[in-house]
């Protein structure tokens, strides 16, 4: 650990201080400043997460969730991520959405970044770290505290340097058979207007060689957005296969790191959306949370 911090530290860049300061600004108001309904059940892994890897969190009681999403493209994270930040009251920050906003904006990296993520390929840890830096310091000027950090860490580095200045809790890695994962890119649609994603794939994958089928029914769009659907530019069959296999070769061995740190949730999605959230909810131990939060509504 501290020679990840040494080596983060000789190479810093004025963005890699910047997201220092934001991270531990963060760790440091989030105890006075933090909202955080029911802590205690918000923070407990469940005893079957416990029984495979016994990552206990570390001592969070003054702060809100600092939860991290792995998984490969369209495997699902920006859905759960986005129920569960909703859930416990804590901002879910996509990277890939701070750089999508970034491509469609008039600044000087939009050309940039929209040849790179077009070609399925990864924004440069620097500009990365700059956008995410930015995202966290515009919050916490608005009082958040805690994140479900989506799409980030995805490098080793970038998961040396995220170590180096807050502390994770919880990583929860959500898998799905690869033949769903490309269906799902190709089918998935988003509301041009309100940002809401949908699905228009079927998917029914046989069980074999005694692997369970998997079923996943579309998710169609609400009458308001149903003429304002768009489609991802990287969405293609040639992109996804190379974000699938950019995801494998870069991203892959932040299970082991963060395995290795006891740190790790293997979730596998057992269909859609109906079948998966409340066994994710139970895997987190977070069922009552959303039961009482249903009552409230
Ligand atoms: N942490 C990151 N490091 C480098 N590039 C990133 C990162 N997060 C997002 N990107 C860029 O944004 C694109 C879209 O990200 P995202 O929406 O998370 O896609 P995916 O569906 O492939 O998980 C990525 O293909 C990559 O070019």
């Amino acid at each position: 650990m501290a020679a990840a911090l040494l080596r983060v530290s000789r190479s810093s860049s004025a963005q890699l201080t910047a997201v220092s300061r934001a991270f531990t600004s963060r760790n440091f108001s989030a105890s006075s400043t933090s909202f955080n309904p029911e802590p205690d059940i918000a923070r407990s892994p469940s005893s079957s997460f416990l029984s495979r890897n016994s990552p206990l969190p570390q001592d969070p009681k003054d702060r809100n969730v600092q939860w991290v999403f792995l998984g490969c493209p369209g495997v699902g994270k920006g859905t759960y991520a986005s129920r569960l930040s909703n859930l416990l009251g804590v901002p879910h920050i996509a990277t890939g959405d701070l750089v999508r906003e970034e491509l469609n904006s008039t600044g000087p990296l939009a050309a940039q970044l929209k040849e790179i993520v077009n070609q399925g390929k990864l924004v440069s840890d620097e500009i990365i770290i700059n956008l995410l830096s930015k995202r966290l310091e515009a919050g916490e000027a608005k009082g958040e505290s805690g994140f479900i950090l989506d799409g980030f860490p995805r490098t080793i580095r970038q998961a040396e340097i995220l170590e180096g200045v807050t502390e994770i809790d919880l990583v929860v890695n959500l898998q799905l058979r690869e033949e769903a994962l490309l269906a799902k890119c190709l089918g998935r649609r988003i509301c041009s207007q309100c940002g809401g994603n949908y699905n228009i794939a079927c998917i029914d994958i046989k069980g074999d060689n005694g692997e369970p089928g998997i079923y996943m029914a579309p998710l169609p769009a609400p009458p308001q957005c149903a003429d304002k659907l768009i489609q991802r530019a990287d969405d293609t069959e040639e992109v996804v296969k190379a974000r699938l296999q950019i995801y494998n070769e870069m991203s892959r061995p932040l299970e082991e790191f963060y395995r290795s740190r006891g740190k790790l949730l293997e979730f596998s999605l057992p269909g859609g959306i109906p079948e998966s959230w409340p066994k994710l909810l139970e895997a987190l131990n977070l069922e009552d949370h959303e039961v009482k939060r249903s009552a409230a509504a």
